[in-house]
């Protein structure tokens, strides 16, 4: 009887010893794997941090396979494909839609500069769905040192421009103006200069319009919808949703000059404040007509 007893106590009894014989750092991924997809599901901050924490990560990894890929042709425009069909995919990966209105604007042949509002690095995303052919971003400089991306950037043709030096600037995007014309590339600027999650659109730099009127070639306007609905840096909120990516009509600048710069900036500027605005009431549970 005893015995039986010591026999049907014994494989608890090993598995406590097992549990006991197991090392610290074990332990503390036994408690790890347990507390953190309780963690991920009961904090919102935390799930925002792990899904940043991942979108920066991922698109570094990515890099590293683009880089092999992209340097075989060396630094060139047509790059940019590559990186645009290894960025596509993650949208799925976060649940974001995208819906795209407005295709047939960007059927022009000649080259045009795209102007988008930046509401976050989240951008890449409704910018790698719509990227026209040989169309290459303006980025500050520092994205040129984010490791294997900045060089997945440079090896695609992005343009860099270093923002605390204004001259340096503009005379790199005098040479794109150049560029644009005799290699048949097109240059999408984030006029707002910086990331702005404040609901509504900065004052624009002149630096894209100048470009434009410069080369002479239409501007062509990109309103991506507010992400407030799933993604608030200040709240820490980063859940799956709807975006809309409305591409604008093109603005000619056939005839202008510098002069008329100013004019054309905040023409266009009022149109994608408009979109916005609509898009904006279009928002699932909004009245159509509401505010913000
Ligand atoms: C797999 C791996 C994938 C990796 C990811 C890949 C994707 C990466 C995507 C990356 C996305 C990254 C996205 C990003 O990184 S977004 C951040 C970087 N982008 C920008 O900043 C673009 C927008 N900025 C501008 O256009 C600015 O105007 C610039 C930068 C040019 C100067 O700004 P600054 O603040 O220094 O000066 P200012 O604007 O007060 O201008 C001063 C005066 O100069 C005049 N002026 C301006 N321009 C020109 C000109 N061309 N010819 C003649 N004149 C010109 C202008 O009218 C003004 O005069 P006035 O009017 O007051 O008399
Ligand atoms: C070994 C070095 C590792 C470095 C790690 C760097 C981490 C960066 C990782 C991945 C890069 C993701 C590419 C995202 C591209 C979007 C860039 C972006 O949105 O830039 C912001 C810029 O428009 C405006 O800048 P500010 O709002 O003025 O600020």
């Amino acid at each position: 009887m005893s015995s039986n007893v010591v026999k049907a106590a014994s494989p608890l009894a090993s598995a406590v010893t097992g549990a006991m014989e197991l090392s610290v750092a074990q332990w503390l991924l036994v408690v790890c794997l347990v507390a953190f997809p309780l963690l991920y599901e009961w904090s919102v901050t935390f799930k925002y941090f792990c899904k940043m924490a991942f979108y920066n990560g991922w698109i570094l990894t990515l890099a590293i396979l683009a880089i092999p890929i992209c340097a075989v042709r060396g630094r060139n425009v047509e790059n940019m494909k590559v990186l645009r069909f290894m960025l596509l995919h993650i949208k799925y990966l976060y649940g974001i839609k995208i819906e795209v209105r407005g295709w047939e604007n960007f059927n022009i042949k000649e080259p045009y500069v795209v102007v988008s509002n930046h509401q976050s690095s989240l951008d890449l995303l409704g910018m790698m769905e719509i990227l026209p052919g040989r169309c290459v971003p303006i980025a500050k400089r520092e994205l040129m040192y984010a490791g294997t991306a900045g060089l997945a950037c440079w090896l695609a043709g992005v343009i860099f421009i270093n923002r605390k030096k204004t001259d340096d600037a503009i005379s790199v995007m005098s040479e794109a103006a150049e560029t644009m014309l005799k290699e048949d590339v097109r240059v999408w600027v984030f006029p707002e200069g910086t990331r702005n999650h404040s609901g509504s659109l900065l004052a624009f730099k002149r630096g894209a319009f100048h470009l434009a009127v410069q080369a002479q070639v239409p501007v062509i306007p990109v309103v991506m919808s507010s992400y407030k609905d799933f993604y608030c840096k200040k709240e820490k909120k980063f859940t799956t949703g709807k975006c809309t990516v409305r591409i604008l009509p093109g603005v000619s600048t056939r005839g202008l000059s510098p002069d008329d710069v100013p004019d054309l900036t905040d023409r266009v500027r009022g149109l994608m404040l408009d979109a916005f605005s609509q898009m904006s009431n279009e928002r699932p549970g909004k009245e159509p007509g509401g505010g913000h």
